[in-house]
């Protein structure tokens, strides 16, 4: 035992000084935990992937791996009081208890002992409270970057010594638990020791056998996508299909970045357990084979789904919205931890079974180059991948912060809104962010009022010129949420992902009161489907088979978008759809949804239009198109005031015609006739209400008994 120096401040008592029986005793309990365990025990010991790899080898040796791991910490100088906080924080209780019995008969310094009653929260979190963005300076991130002025590698080292998180945070962010494969979520109160049955029989770390025979020898077959680092396979092992990422080690990737690589999806995939993040279930490190092994999700990526040319029904709003709401819980449950993505795009969000979105790959395309010149091919590939998803200034400046998650998630939910390509090299501009980045600061520029504003005009913009036709009706209340989510994501200064939250969730609980609405009241409430006739055809059954029926709708009489015509049609610009001939869309901007979103817009024609390398005059038509519906719109406003859109907008002899963005397709409205039905005004005058708060949903419902 160490002793305090005469006179000096007691010394914490050190690992290395533990008697040998403790030590024997508590290394056959830490050995005979379940890999899973024992990786994230060590992995909190061991911050060097290569160190904690030797260590776990030792194994087939029979050494216990635990003592070489606790001589490896102890002559560090790690303190009992670590090693007691760690395997409490972990819920590791026997493996604790034998320490804690140590400590109370040999009666060492207070300061060592850790009370061990219930695996409950300690009152000082080590984490950072919900909302706490910032990182805190005790949490280094976990990040690598191949900017090049940044942190070597931005490994960390030294990461604090981790306790589950509270149980109502993990409650509030596993709201919806299907956790594929046996693998538990730590946010359990039960100690896990006691869980030890339930965890999955094999290894963590897999043979080079095992991966090749999981892959059926890596073949043609099993191969999922070749990517520029790493290969993907899909396997089988035990009647459980997985995906294999098997890393090509190339020369211009040295060992060392393999290593690094490894280090940090290990870290955090040991360190997160999240609904939506994809979990690491094994992986292998034998040379040649460096493997990383995940749960094959059934509905493949997010990408896939959105770009799919074989299944033609797309994801629905609903779909999109809950797992925009999964991606930034994602990154907001990592952020809290001090970690760093740095790989967020469509690619990355794996959609399983029920379309739960998982976060997964991160830092793969952060691998450094390090040899210089004989790969200027991968290198653009390289830069292209990270200008499509990182903001201007990080590529520039190589500033790494929590800000380059908020963007790539800004991006990946502005591909779900427009259905368009993150980058696409057939198209000006190439890339996605271009696009919302300029009308993003036209909007700036016309509006002299505060950014919410003109993040509020520039959503409004966004909507109607790029939303993805594809789907079918979105409300436009919602639909403008969902852009001011993607606007708030692209912000420059301090994008806040709580607020992005905030955002999606307003959207995703007015679209859950649509559906009710479809669904149980009446059908087809609605700005651009016709009001319910007695005709069967017109009503839904569900809120899917509606989407799907518009769907069809539109895609049968839309003209066709300005991307999918030759580019000397459209001077290669980017598809900016102009409102004008946009008959069929299923984006409808509407006086009356739109109150709640302040003034209608002026529209705006800035400076800048005349100057920006896109295409300015079909921004000159979408922009006068939406002024001019605006202006009619509230033209007649007053004598329409109340009534609702469906009624007021829709001829109720046409199922076809739809609401135009254009002062065309208002011309066509006044000259409409309105059949309102009593009843239903005033359902609809009262939803007017319950979205002004005015009313609650039981008063809603109950007004119409
Ligand atoms: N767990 C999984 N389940 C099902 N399909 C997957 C899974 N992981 C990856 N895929 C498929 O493999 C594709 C490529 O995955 P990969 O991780 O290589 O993405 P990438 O964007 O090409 O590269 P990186 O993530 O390395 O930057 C995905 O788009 C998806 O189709």
């Amino acid at each position: 035992m160490a002793q305090p120096p005469p006179g000096g401040a007691p010394q914490p008592p050190y690992l290395h000084s533990m008697p040998a029986s403790v030590l024997e005793d508590f290394c056959q309990k830490m050995d005979c935990l379940s890999d899973y365990d024992w990786m994230r025990f060590a992995s909190y010991v061991i911050t060097d992937q290569t160190e904690l790899r030797k260590i776990k080898c030792m194994e087939k040796t029979g050494i216990s791996i635990t003592r070489e791991l606790m001589w490896w910490w102890g002559v560090r100088l790690a303190t009992v009081q670590q090693l007691l906080e760690l395997l409490q924080g972990l819920q590791l209780y026997r493996a604790a208890q034998v320490i804690l019995d140590w400590v109370s008969v040999s009666n060492i310094s207070n300061s060592a002992k850790v009370p061990l009653e219930s695996p409950k929260q300690e009152s000082t979190p080590w984490y950072p409270a919900e909302n706490e963005i910032g990182p805190s300076p005790d949490l280094p991130y976990i990040c690598v970057s191949t900017a090049p002025n940044s942190v070597s590698g931005g490994i960390l080292y030294s990461l604090p010594y981790p306790q589950p998180p509270p149980e109502d945070l993990m409650n509030s962010l596993q709201s919806n638990p299907p956790l594929s494969l046996s693998v538990k979520p730590c946010g359990s109160s039960r100690p896990r020791q006691e869980m030890l049955a339930d965890l999955p029989s094999g290894s963590l770390l897999w043979t080079q056998e095992e991966v090749i025979n999981a892959t059926n020898g890596f073949s043609e077959e099993n191969r999922i996508n070749e990517g520029i680092f790493a290969e993907v396979y899909k396997g089988q092992r035990h009647n459980v299909v997985y995906v294999i990422k098997r890393l090509k080690e190339m020369e211009c990737t040295s060992q060392n970045s393999i290593q690094r690589f490894f280090h940090t999806e290990v870290q955090m995939c040991f360190r997160c357990c999240h609904i939506n993040i994809l979990q690491l279930v094994g992986f292998s490190l034998e040379n040649g084979y460096h493997c990383l092994i995940y749960p094959f999700m059934d509905n493949g990526s997010l990408e896939d789904r959105l770009q799919s040319q074989v299944d033609p029904t797309p994801l629905t709003w609903e779909k999109r919205i809950m797992i925009s709401i999964g991606l930034i819980r994602a990154i907001q449950y990592l952020h809290n931890f001090g970690i760093l993505h740095g790989n967020v795009k469509s690619s990355n969000v794996l959609l399983d079974e029920n379309f739960t979105p998982k976060l997964g790959h991160s830092g793969l395309r952060l691998y450094s180059m390090e040899k210089k010149s004989d790969y200027a091919v991968m290198k653009t590939k390289i830069l292209q991948a990270s200008l499509t998803y990182l903001p201007e200034d990080l590529v520039r400046h190589g500033h790494l912060t929590q800000k380059i998650d908020i963007f790539g998630c800004g991006i990946v939910l502005a591909e779900m809104l427009t259905g368009t390509k993150a980058m696409d090299e057939g198209r000006t501009p190439i890339y996605l962010k271009d696009v919302i980045t300029d009308e993003i600061q036209t909007a700036k520029e016309c509006s002299c009022s505060k950014h919410k504003t003109f993040e509020n005009l520039a959503a409004k913009e966004i909507c109607c010129k790029y939303l993805d036709r594809k789907v079918g009706h979105f409300p436009a209340e919602i639909a403008v949420h969902f852009a001011t989510a993607i606007c708030i994501c692209l912000r420059k200064k301090n994008p806040d992902i709580t607020e992005v939250h905030e955002m999606m969730e307003m959207a995703e609980r007015k679209i859950r009161d649509h559906s009710i609405l479809e669904g149980s009241t009446f059908s087809g409430f609605s700005i651009n489907i016709p009001e319910e006739t007695d005709d069967e055809t017109a009503s839904h059954n569900s809120n899917e088979d509606s989407s799907k029926a518009r769907s069809l709708k539109c895609s049968n009489s839309s003209p066709p978008l300005l991307r999918d015509l030759p580019p000397e049609t459209y001077n290669g610009q980017m598809s900016r759809v102009p409102c004008e001939s946009d008959e069929s869309s299923s984006f409808v901007w509407d006086p009356v949804e739109s109150s709640a979103y302040g003034p209608p817009s002026s529209g705006c024609t800035s400076p800048k239009n005349a100057t920006s390398s896109h295409s300015r005059s079909n921004d000159e038509i979408c922009s006068s198109g939406f002024q001019k519906r605006n202006m009619a719109s509230n033209e007649n406003k007053n004598t329409l005031e109340m009534v609702p859109p469906a009624e007021r907008m829709v001829p109720s002899n046409n199922a076809n015609l739809d609401l135009s963005c254009s002062s065309k397709g208002l011309a066509k409205e006044t000259s409409w006739e309105i059949k309102i039905n009593d009843k239903k005004k005033k359902l609809m005058e009262n939803i007017l209400l319950y979205e002004e708060d005015k009313l609650n949903s039981s008063e809603l419902f109950e007004s119409q008994i």
